[in-house]
Parts: structure tokens; sequence; C-alpha cells
């Protein structure tokens, strides 16, 4: 059994190769091994949870999940504990692996109640796993409401009951996170949709574990890659040896998100920064931060510089796209500049041919910007956030960062896309964007491919606020983007 924490690198398996995996695997052992198995690791976790519960509720639902639900329950029975076992369905329409289990429980000595206990001191829910497949209603609906606005911690075993493992969408009626503290074990894959969307909530601290079955060879359909490997620097370097980052952005009354992004490449190593302003009137220099060297956008030479484009933008910044897609050597698109290109067909169709050209080229939209690109809703891109960064990325042949909880990384090729596990809610605040953007750059920069520079950057802007000091001032854009609450 392993915790999934940022640090974890692995493979993640959608529902269809579950099925395929878990087919082998049981075809290969025992019958019933694997549900004992499964059932045993719930029982080892729920006791670590909770050590000196009096009462464990156990919620099983009608299919293979509750299953590990009814073995868990009897295995807790075997180790003194108290499960009192709730059950969803009939009895005689129950797969074979659970009806076994359902025995197993009896055998024990399990209590059996139609309704929750009214006191306990940790629910398990195995009322739903990968099987989902409709809204919950009626008592199950219920169910999920009592455990999660309880207060007491609940374990989901193999994924939150009504979590799309594929997806990370809830079902209708089904919330996120509420009172309860929650811990999801999975077993024999991790699933996507654990790590992304509404799954990072509804999940909690994940556990894996692989019932004794190893790893998978088969194609992942993503992957969680850990934390990035130093990039160490050779002594006799020099600024040059680091690349340039130029920023473009920073409309009238807009400068800030442009300083922030240029902040970002700068502590993010760049050997030099140069901020190309689209006011007019703005000041020559930033004095709280003269390392960068501020210009007019149009006078910047961009052939040998990365380039980050759009940060605090507004809608000038349409008319420079073309110039800077042919011209720069290394590109970060975000915020204003997606959206002159969600608005123009030409703008695509140039960006595309870029990315065609192969010339680094990453895009960081947030999902509003995404569904602008993609033509289509919010709700759309997020109903299938692997879908929709593979979409971008195909569609114009750049690296799509898309953002959000479990920020999504999408190369154009054939690797499979990234799920970031870093981060937390404290960069839900107004500039942050910005700030990836520049730490990217500073990737690009230093001469890393563009999925790694992408995926590093994410990774490292999430754990700067995932290791952010509990007592220090809250983190805003400008002390994440200098890496240190000061
Ligand atoms: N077969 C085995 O040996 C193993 C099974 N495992 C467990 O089995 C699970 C998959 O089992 P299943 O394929 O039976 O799927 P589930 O147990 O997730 O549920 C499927 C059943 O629930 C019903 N259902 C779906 N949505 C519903 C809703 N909203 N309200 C009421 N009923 C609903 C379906 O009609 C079906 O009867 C995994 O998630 C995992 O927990 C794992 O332990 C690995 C080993
Ligand atoms: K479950």
């Amino acid at each position: 059994m392993q915790r999934i924490t940022s640090a974890t690198a692995a493979d993640l398996f959608d529902i269809a190769a579950t099925r395929r995996i878990e087919q082998a695997a049981s075809a290969a052992l025992p019958a019933h091994t694997l549900m004992r198995r499964a059932g045993l690791a719930v029982a080892k976790l729920a006791m670590a949870i909770a050590p000196h519960a009096r009462t464990i509720w156990v919620a099983c639902g009608p299919g293979n999940n509750g299953g590990d639900g009814f073995e868990a329950a009897a295995q807790l029975r075997h180790r003194g504990f108290f499960p009192v076992v709730t059950s969803i369905g009939d009895e005689g329409m129950l797969p074979p692996d659970a009806k076994a289990s359902l025995q197993r429980a009896r055998d024990a000595g399990v209590t059996f109640a139609s309704t929750p206990p009214s006191d306990y001191e940790l629910a398990i829910d195995a009322l739903l796993g990968i099987g989902s497949t409709r809204p919950p209603e009626g008592a199950m609906a219920d169910w999920l409401e009592k455990m999660h606005a309880s207060g007491q911690p609940v374990l989901c075993v193999d994924v939150p009951s009504g979590l799309n493992a594929d997806t990370g969408t809830l079902a209708q009626g089904v919330s996120p996170a509420q009172a309860s503290t929650r811990t999801c074990i999975t077993f024999l894959t991790l699933k996507p949709g654990l790590f992304t969307a509404q799954g990072r909530d509804a999940a909690g601290t994940v556990w894996f574990d692989d019932l004794g079955c190893g790893a998978f060879k088969d194609q992942p359909t993503a992957r969680i890659a850990g934390a990035p490997e130093a990039q160490p620097r050779n002594h006799a370097s020099h600024k040059g040896s680091y690349g340039d980052v130029a920023v473009i952005g920073g409309a009238s009354g807009m400068a800030g998100a442009a300083l922030l992004a240029g902040s970002a490449a700068l502590h993010g190593g760049a050997g030099r920064v140069f901020v190309g302003l689209l006011d007019p009137s703005a000041a020559p220099v930033d004095t709280a931060r003269p390392e960068l060297m501020l210009r007019d956008a149009r006078t910047l030479d961009l052939s040998s510089m990365t380039a980050v484009c759009g940060c605090g933008a507004g809608e000038a910044v349409g008319e420079l796209l073309p110039a800077v897609f042919s011209s720069a050597a290394a590109l970060v698109l975000d915020a204003d500049a997606l959206n002159a290109i969600a608005a123009d067909g030409v703008l695509q169709a140039q960006l595309a041919s870029r990315g065609k050209s192969g010339s680094p080229t990453v895009i960081t939209p947030h999902p509003l910007e995404a569904a602008r690109l993609l033509d289509r809703s919010v709700g759309e891109v997020q109903a299938d956030r692997l879908a929709a960064a593979r979409g971008l990325a195909a569609r114009f042949g750049v690296v799509a960062v898309l953002k959000g909880s479990g920020t999504v990384v999408a190369s154009p090729g054939e690797a499979p896309p990234i799920i970031n596990l870093s981060g937390n809610a404290r960069l839900a605040t107004a500039g942050t964007g910005d700030v990836l953007a520049g730490m990217i750059g500073a990737a690009l920069a230093a001469g890393r491919p563009a999925f790694e520079a992408a995926r590093e950057a994410v990774w490292q802007h999430g754990h700067i606020a995932d290791t952010w000091p509990a007592d220090a001032a809250p983190l805003t854009a400008g002390t994440l983007a200098r890496r240190a609450p000061v």
C-alpha cells in the first residue's frame, strides 16, 4: 500500500483499461482472491485512520465495490472492531464475489442494519466504484449526504461513490468535500479522475494498493510525474547560459500582470528578463525590481528569446501576435493572447502553423480560456479535462497546460498527458497565472524542452504553495513569484 503525494510518479489508467487489467489478474488467481486482498487493505487503512473507533459504519452498494465493503467488515470484525453494515440492493442480484464476501461478513458476526448507526467514528464508503452509471438517489444519496456532512472521517473504497474515475466529475447531487476528512484507497490502478476536476476534493488523501498484481505495461491514459529533477548549473556559466525571457503584455492599467510574469521568470532563473509593456505611458523602470529591463513591446527582437505573451495585454496584443508567432525562439501564450487567438481564425491558423514547425510553444489556458479556444462551454471543458487538454495540444500542435484543480499538461505528440498533483487553494488569488507563465518562460529559456518546461514549472508553482509556511502572510502572486513569503 502506497500513499500518493505530489512527489509520486506513476501511470494512470482509465476504467476500460482497469477492467482489462482486473480480468487478466482475476483469471490468474484463485477465485475471490482480489476481493479478499482489497477488503483486507481497506480494513488495515481503516484501523490506521481510526485506531480507537468503537463503531465503523460500512455502507455497501449493489456491485463488487459493495463486496469490498463486506469483506472489509469481516476483516475488521476479526480484529475486534465493530462494523455496522448498511447495504443497498437485492442480495440475490449481487455479483458472485460480493455474495461470497457478504457470507464471510455474516460468518464473522458483523452487525447488519437497515439504517446508519447514530454514532460512529469512521464511515467506509463502499457504495459505488468504477461501475457507477447514474446519479445516486434514495437511500444511497441520503447515506452519502449523511457521511460527508457528519464531520467523521470517510474512507472511500476504490473511488468516491458517484465520482467518474475517468474524468473526475461527480454525479449530479453528490457534493465534493464537506465536513468530512476524506481518504480513498484505490485498487489495481490509479485512476485519472481521482486527481483532477472534482476528484481531488472528493478523494482527499489517496492510497494505492496493487493487490499483489504488480505494474501494468499497457499504454497509460495519463501520468503523474512527481517532483522534477534538479537542473544543476555548471560553475563556468554566465547569464547567457540561461537565456533571455521577454514578457509582452501590460496594457494600460494592467502593467502589474506583465511585471509579475517578469519577476517569476527572473526568480525562475532566466539569464535576463525584458518586459515589453504595451502601455506607451508606462514608467521606464520598476524600482522594486531593477533587474527587469522595461521596453516598448514593439521594439524587442524575439529571435533569440523566449516570449511570454499575453499577461495583462488587453486587446492590443492581437496585432503583435503574427510577428511574435513568426519570430519568438520559444513562446508561452497566456491570458489575453489566448483570448485574441480564440476570436480570430487567422491567428489560430498561424499558431497551428508555428506548432507544426516544431518551434517550442506552450499555451496556459484556464478553463474559460480553453472553452473559448475550443469553441465549447466551460462545463464541457471541465466534464473531461484530459480530453480538452489533449484536444488543444493536437489542434494547435503545442503543449497545452489546462489550469485548475489537477492541472493537465498535454503534448501534441504520443506522450500521455500529465496531471499535476502539487498546489492547493492558496493559488486561488489574482496573478498566480501570470507567475506560472513567467516560470514556464524561464524553463524554456534555459533550454528545457516544451513539455518538460511546462510540467516542471507547473509542479514547482504548486510546490511553492504547498510548502508555504503556515504562520507566514498569505500567499500573493508577488510573493509566489519571488518564491518567498517576504
Ligand atoms: N471483482 C473483483 O474481484 C474486484 C472488484 N473490485 C471492486 O469492484 C468495483 C467494481 O465493481 P462493479 O463493476 O460491480 O461496479 P460497482 O460496484 O461500482 O457498481 C456496479 C453496480 O452498481 C449499480 N449502480 C451504478 N450506479 C448506481 C446508482 N447511482 N445507484 C444504484 N446503483 C447503481 C450498477 O447497476 C451495478 O449493479 C471496483 O470499483 C472495486 O471496488 C476491486 O476490489 C478489485 C477486485
Ligand atoms: K466507493
